[in-house]
């Protein structure tokens, strides 16, 4: 699945700012749209008048899959090993109806059945808008797969976009205080607010520049923040980036079926030679079992953050947790090392991975930099060099001088993020659920239970740091005193 995280960073927001302002001044007489009746049932839940989406189904459902495999093998799909069914591990996924070698190649999807950013649009004159104001792959294929689902029948992936979810299981979806609430200790929830501020500020520059100008072409009915949720949440979970396509992304209908297991290497992929989306299998499977691919080397959190699950504790060998380290303000040269920070693209709190069998050498480099006394100053900027992974620069920095302040400097941080996590999960057990409807009790002991399981493979990574933190201060320390009781030793023979 495509790298979603790096993606929308990169292109979303900054791209999609410097929009030109659309010139034309009677949108409506330019484009006489095609679109006359909006599918969307408005339905109203409290004071607030919400529009109920009506696209997709069931997480699981069945039946809409049939009608969804039935329509690909009329599209072009060829015949396949495997079919869709409800599994045990994502709830639907492709099982093997024959059995599979190791090193076979499977699905053959071919690029007349891709949804990309050049596909065609069913009402051609809203895609054009778009294409004209550049609008980057992402916010283009989210408005894409809104226009193509508000046409239902009429549009050519009407099979394929009732068999997505209704409602995906996406972060997009949490509120701000169920991630303050649930997230709480984890830095996965500064990631889930800042995708939703994304999302959010990507639907209203679309509105502001272009919507609220060819209203009949985007109408807010059909258009708007809960529909956009929807769509952003259906490509974080399932668009792909096609290596060999120069890194295209791609919906890619009956290779989205395929869940991640984390024991799996092979990914998706085009294949020049056979003209279509494949996979290599890199173990047998026996008719029945279900089929995994990988959907990239992932920590826990962002499986999280991007397809709203969390794989089963220590199942996953990417996984890490972010520890946040920070330069004190009231160090005294807090202003050359922020300078130095600044330099190499640094700021003056930095996170970093940690995962069960170690950490960068980035999260070395940075805590000499935090403890660093004055008269070290000569060396900050090789050390925020080295802090930083846009660097080149040597990243095996020694400082031996201040090598157990250093330590000692990341097991203090270590620690206290570690009694964020026990209090949640202690608190966890007595979390206030007072729901008054049974879906909804449901649904939030399904978050606190995402929630759970997330903190605690993540607890367990800062655990494993702890321990080693505390060791090899004990070894320091151990040794300086030997260093100590030898020198006391050679002292009294020469007295
Ligand atoms: C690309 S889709 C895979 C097909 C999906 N199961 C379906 O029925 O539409 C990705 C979604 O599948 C589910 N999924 C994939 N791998 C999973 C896993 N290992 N454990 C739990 N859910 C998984 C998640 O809901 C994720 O957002």
């Amino acid at each position: 699945m495509a790298e979603v995280s790096r993606i929308f960073h990169s292109t979303l927001i900054p791209t999609f700012s410097t929009l030109p302002h659309l010139t034309l001044n009677s949108p409506r007489s330019q484009f006489q749209p095609r679109r006359s009746t909006i599918h969307c049932s408005i339905s109203t839940t409290g004071d607030a008048t919400r529009i109920a989406i009506s696209w997709g189904c069931d997480v699981d459902s069945l039946e809409n899959a049939a009608a969804l495999q039935k329509w690909l093998s009329e599209s072009g799909l060829p015949p396949q090993k495997m079919a869709i069914e409800r599994v045990e591990v994502g709830e639907r996924g492709l099982v093997a109806l024959k059995n599979i070698r190791k090193g076979e190649k499977l699905l053959f999807v071919p690029p007349s059945l891709f949804i990309t950013a050049d596909s065609e649009w069913s009402c051609p004159e809203a895609g054009d808008v778009l294409k004209q104001n550049s609008v980057p792959d992402w916010p283009l294929l989210a408005t894409y797969l809104i226009s193509e689902a508000s046409l239902m029948k009429s549009s050519r992936w009407s099979n394929y976009i009732s068999a997505l979810p209704q409602q995906p299981y996406s972060l997009l979806y949490w509120t701000r205080a169920e991630l303050d609430r649930y997230l709480e200790a984890s830095q996965i929830r500064e990631r889930a607010v800042e995708r939703v501020n994304n999302v959010t500020g990507t639907y209203n520059d679309l509105r502001l520049r272009i919507f609220t100008k060819y209203p009949d072409l985007f109408p807010e009915e059909v258009f708007n923040m809960e529909t956009f949720k929807w769509s952003f949440g259906i490509l974080f979970s399932r668009l792909v980036r096609l290596p060999s396509m120069e890194g295209r992304v791609a919906l890619v209908p009956w290779a989205d079926m395929l869940n991640h297991s984390c024991e799996v290497e092979t990914f998706l992929d085009y294949d020049k030679s056979s003209q279509g989306v494949v996979f290599t299998t890199d173990r047998p499977y026996q008719p029945g079992e279900q089929v995994f691919i990988s959907y990239g080397k992932k920590s826990n959190g962002e499986l999280l953050l991007s397809y709203g699950f969390v794989p089963r504790e220590g199942t996953n060998p990417r996984d890490s947790v972010e520890l946040l380290l920070s330069v004190n303000k009231s160090d005294k040269c807090y202003k050359e090392k922020m300078e130095a920070l600044r330099k190499h693209r640094l700021s003056a709190s930095q996170c970093f991975p940690l995962q069960i069998t170690g950490w960068p050498l980035e999260l070395m480099a940075y805590a000499y930099l935090a403890v660093s006394p004055p008269s070290m100053s000569r060396q900050f900027d090789e050390m925020a060099a080295a802090a930083s992974s846009k660097t080149t620069s040597k990243k095996d920095i020694k400082y031996p001088e201040i090598e157990e302040e250093a330590l000692q400097f990341i097991l203090d941080t270590c620690e206290s993020s570690l009694l964020k996590y026990t209090r949640f999960l202690q608190e966890s057990g007595s979390m206030d659920l007072d729901m008054t409807s049974p879906k909804q009790l449901n649904r939030k002991l399904f978050l606190k239970q995402l929630a759970v399981d997330l903190c605690t493979s993540e607890r367990r990574i800062l655990f494993r740091s702890q321990y080693i933190l505390r060791r090899r201060l004990r070894d320091i320390r151990s040794g300086e005193l030997r260093a100590l009781r030898l020198f006391g030793g050679l002292k009294k023979l020469f007295k």
